[in-house]
């Protein structure tokens, strides 16, 4: 694996496959000293270099790789593999298909915790969070395993005994490019599908966090997929522009940033390829004066302050009715408050660090800002140094929300991809349905009320992808997930996602003479 232990005796587990005990990793010990790019099968040094990066532990600031970003050659090294490997795997029934990713599926299970420890190391959520999203990974796979047996077109009777049939068929070599905020999870969500409909992919992960994305590598490889289907290759913008001008990719699959999907759409579009693209947010939370307040409060809470408020979909601007605007910022504060910070290893901790300097400075940037555009902090926003003298060095801020908001203001409009909420009061339903609709974003929306015609009234109304009624950020793998607007178009997640990695054949049979015109 992946671990240069402080312990001799781990020595021979990092020669195998096999699980390190997750009691051998904490926070402040683990290195990666093995290659990060995987090809043909197996872990492996790019054939060549576009430069080097440093990957870092952010709860304590300590650099645990350092990696070459991968250039052309190895880039084309990987697409060519992947080629090869795809010729195999097309072949392959959808029942074979859906057993190797029920195996895939239930060794991650299996290795759940090392591979949520491993993520939080490197990306700084919690741990309790991060088996969170080791669970929606699973599950994507198992899902899609199901999905892949069934996979079936259409038989359409023609005049004459001829008829028509078609084809559900793959793309070809796909290319799953990822945002550093949910590494492993993004993986899953891209690769499930892409393998359930027969495609092969060559996946870039964040280079903040690199290391997660080798584990499922090898999964892939025990659970069965033939060597070279499913590769890695790490680096920055230029190895991701390699893959999406690369001649033998169909699609992209992006999640990042709304600047970076423009640009790999201007790419792709040059090679006429298909791209699905999860972009950013700046989603609305409709509290009613009717909700139930506890679940309200919750939702709010949840809708914000997941991985350190790193979330695409997070319901940031949080629109409360005035008659209960007192109670509900009272509550959410109080809450707020208690939100244990620190190690992110250990079992209470609920906020880690955020995921770099910069990424921490530039959010404790947007308080300010929000401050001398006449927001009130009413808790955090501020840096926080945990008492242990280890982790002094780590990116931590503690979760701030805002009120006195106005929706002309910066905190409001633009994605902060923080732990920062914006309360804003309302009065009316017509009201709040054009201010949560006024945004360039159209990610996700949420909705608390007991009234069940008004929720399903204001969704209907809402310019959201993903909408939540009585429940914010929950990730079930079988409702189909993605954006409207500038948050981006394609969809992960539920049966629909079949269709954005395979293609319709259409066959015409003849049973009679041809009825020519010349
Ligand atoms: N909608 C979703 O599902 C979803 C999920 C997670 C994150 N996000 C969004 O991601 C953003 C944060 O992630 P980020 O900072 O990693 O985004 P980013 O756009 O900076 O980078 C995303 C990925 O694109 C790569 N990249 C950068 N330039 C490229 C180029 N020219 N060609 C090809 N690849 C390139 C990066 O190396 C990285 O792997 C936020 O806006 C967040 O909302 C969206
Ligand atoms: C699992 N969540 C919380 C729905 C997040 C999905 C990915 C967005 O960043």
């Amino acid at each position: 694996m992946l671990l240069r232990a402080r312990s001799a005796a781990l020595a021979p587990l990092l020669r195998t496959l096999r699980p390190v005990p997750v009691a051998a990793m904490s926070t402040g010990t683990f290195v990666v000293s093995q290659p990060l790019n995987y090809r043909g099968g197996a872990r492996v040094e790019p054939a060549d270099a576009s430069g080097t990066e440093k990957a870092f532990e952010p709860a304590t600031g300590r650099v645990i790789a350092t990696f070459t970003c991968s250039g052309e050659k190895e880039v084309n090294l990987a697409v060519a593999d992947a080629k090869a490997a795809f010729k195999i795997w097309r072949q392959k029934s959808g029942m074979e298909r859906c057993r190797i990713l029920l195996e895939a599926a239930r060794i991650i299970r299996e290795r759940k915790d090392e591979i949520a420890t491993v993520e939080t190391i490197n990306n700084g959520k919690s741990i309790f969070e991060a088996r969170w999203d080791i669970d929606t990974s699973w599950q994507c796979l198992e899902y899609y395993a199901g999905l892949a047996g069934s996979m079936a077109g259409e038989h359409i009777q023609l005049p004459g005994g001829s008829f028509g049939y078609t084809r559900r068929e793959p793309l070809g070599v796909c290319v799953g490019i990822g945002a550093w905020n949910y590494p492993f999870q993004i993986a899953c969500w891209k690769s499930a599908p892409a393998l359930a409909c027969g495609n092969a992919m060559v996946f870039k992960p964040s280079p903040f966090t690199p290391v997660s994305v080798l584990l499922l590598a090898e999964i892939y490889t025990e659970a069965g997929v033939p060597p070279g289907l499913f590769n890695v290759v790490q680096g920055g913008a230029a190895t991701g522009q390699f893959l999406c001008q690369h001649p033998d990719v169909a699609k992209v699959s992006f999640t990042g940033s709304v600047p970076t999907g423009s640009k790999i759409m201007e790419t792709a579009a040059k090679g006429i390829k298909s791209v699905t693209l999860e972009l950013g947010g700046k989603s609305p939370l409709i509290i009613f004066s009717d909700c139930d307040m506890e679940n309200a409060v919750k939702g709010a809470l949840m809708a914000n302050f997941l991985t350190q408020g790193e979330v695409c979909c997070n319901g940031t601007r949080v629109f409360v009715q005035k008659e209960i605007l007192d109670e509900f910022t009272r509550e959410v504060v109080k809450r707020t408050e208690k939100i244990k910070i620190g190690d992110p290893l250990l079992e209470d901790t609920r906020m880690g660090p955020l995921i770099n300097r910069p990424h921490l400075q530039r959010v404790l940037g947007f308080v300010k800002l929000a401050k001398e555009q006449g927001a009130k902090v009413l808790c955090g926003g501020d840096v926080h140094v945990p008492e242990d003298p280890k982790l002094k060095d780590g990116y931590y801020m503690r979760p701030c929300v805002l009120t006195n908001c106005r929706d002309d203001m910066t905190c409001v409009k633009e994605e902060i991809f923080g732990p920062v909420m914006s309360i804003l009061p309302f009065d009316t339903e017509a009201e709040v349905l054009e201010r949560a609709n006024d945004t360039t974003f159209g990610l996700a929306a949420g909705v608390f009320t007991r009234d069940i015609q008004r929720a399903h009234r204001v969704v209907a109304e809402l310019q959201a992808g993903m909408c939540f009624i009585n429940n914010y950020n929950v990730s079930p793998v079988e409702l189909p997930f993605g954006g409207y607007k500038k948050s981006g178009f394609g969809r992960e997640n539920g049966r629909v996602t079949v269709e954005y990695y395979s293609q319709l054949k259409t066959v015409c049979v003849e049973m009679g003479d041809v009825e020519s015109a010349f």
